[in-house]
């Protein structure tokens, strides 16, 4: 073969492996979202870089430094950057709904996922007439399964502007418009009046809080008396010890890697709720047997790992992708490893489930 003809062939079937990685092998877990659209939300492709450097020193420091540099109040701003820099990968390699569920033998992540969303508006009794809150809706997954399961009007919250574009367009896609908006605005204090409310649900979100107290209150205030609230908890359980190294390596790199002022021990979370003023109708870790094991999903991932590893090296290389986003995908590839040690060893639920009321008539809550 001639030279010319060998680095064509050479050059046709180089392209067709780029194409073949980029655009089939880097499909998004939803459609949608695909590794050469990888933005880094609002923030301008120069400054992604430093953007993830402010975050992560911010954010790799224990709770108790973070309390002690009184940064307490700076939080939101830094969970905003996080969320900048993550909701493309996330909606990349995870889908459009931003936590975990229990695995369910011979059904789908996606099916578990709904499943996980769907318990939740079933726990507070969504229906058609009813305006439920979402506390830290990200991209709008569980409201849109919540809203089409139930029938309900769903309003959304997140901090993050970003993600109020992308949730806006995934709901005009599904049709869900209608019954599904969204605000961007902050939980600790939201832009919705007293008792305006009937029920109201959070996935894996008040964990961002840096008091959870604060956000609790502020879902209190705006539920109509007698409407129910439940929330999906990070959570450090019983097995958790503070004198073990190990467990405390992989509970700070939970915090480091997922935006988390400090994550709370399970007891706690039922105190205050009723510090604010709710009743407790139920109290459970939905990740506890006879549940399937969340983890699984991101153990088995190693694979696709690597290969997401490689494609953003290389789109970096390209200059497609912003620089950074290198950085960031090791920082989730290292949580990833964090969360799931967390998982198996027992230490960590991202599903401590707590069902509340807001009583018919209620007493002043204490501060
Ligand atoms: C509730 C929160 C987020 C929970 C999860 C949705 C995310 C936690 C860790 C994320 C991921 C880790 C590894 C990434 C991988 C390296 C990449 O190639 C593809 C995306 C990941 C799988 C990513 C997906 C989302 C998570 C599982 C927190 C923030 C409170
Ligand atoms: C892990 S995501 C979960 C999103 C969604 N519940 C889901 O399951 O797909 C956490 C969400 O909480 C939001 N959040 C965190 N802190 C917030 C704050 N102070 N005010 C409003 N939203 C906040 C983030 O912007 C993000 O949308």
């Amino acid at each position: 073969m001639e030279v010319s003809a060998a680095m064509w062939t050479a050059a046709i079937v180089g392209a067709v492996v780029v194409y073949w990685f980029v655009w089939v092998m880097g499909a998004a877990e939803v459609k949608g979202k695909r590794a050469v659209n990888l933005k880094m939300g609002s923030i301008t492709r120069d400054k992604v870089q430093d953007n993830y450097k402010q975050y992560w020193s911010f954010f790799r420091r224990p709770k108790e430094d973070i309390a002690a540099a009184d940064d307490d109040d700076n939080v939101p701003a830094f969970v905003d950057t996080f969320y900048n820099l993550v909701t493309d990968i996330y909606e990349w390699g995870w889908g459009q709904s931003f936590h975990f569920s229990p695995s369910i033998p011979g059904r789908s992540h996606r099916d578990a996922t709904r499943l996980h969303e769907e318990r939740a508006a079933d726990l507070i009794a969504a229906r058609p007439g009813l305006r439920v809150l979402d506390v830290g809706c990200g991209v709008g997954g569980p409201m849109r399964a919540i809203a089409a399961h139930s029938g309900a009007h769903v309003v959304g919250i997140t901090i993050n502007e970003y993600q109020v574009a992308r949730a806006r367009t995934h709901n005009r896609k599904a049709g869900l418009d209608d019954r599904c908006e969204v605000i961007c605005g902050n939980f600790l204090e939201m832009p919705f009046a007293d008792a305006s409310f009937d029920g109201a649900y959070s996935i894996e979100a008040t964990c961002h809080a840096p008091r959870l107290e604060d956000v609790y209150r502020e879902v209190f205030r705006v539920l109509k008396p007698g409407a129910l609230y439940v929330s999906y908890e990070w959570v450090t359980t019983a097995l958790y010890r503070a004198d073990d190294p190990a467990h405390v390596q992989t509970i700070r790199g939970i915090e480091a890697g997922d935006a988390l002022p400090g994550l709370r021990a399970q007891h706690e979370i039922s105190e205050v709720a009723r510090q604010v003023g709710f009743e407790v109708a139920e109290e459970r870790d939905l990740a506890l047997p006879p549940a399937g094991p969340w983890w699984t999903r991101l153990k088995m991932g190693r694979i696709s790992y690597w290969r997401n590893h490689l494609l953003v090296s290389a789109l970096t290389a390209l200059r497609v992708a912003p620089k950074g986003v290198v950085e960031v995908h090791e920082m989730l590839y290292e949580t990833a490893r964090h969360l799931s040690d967390g998982g198996e060893s027992g230490i960590f639920t991202p599903m401590h489930m707590i069902l509340c009321r807001k009583p018919l008539a209620a007493p002043p809550p204490s501060s």
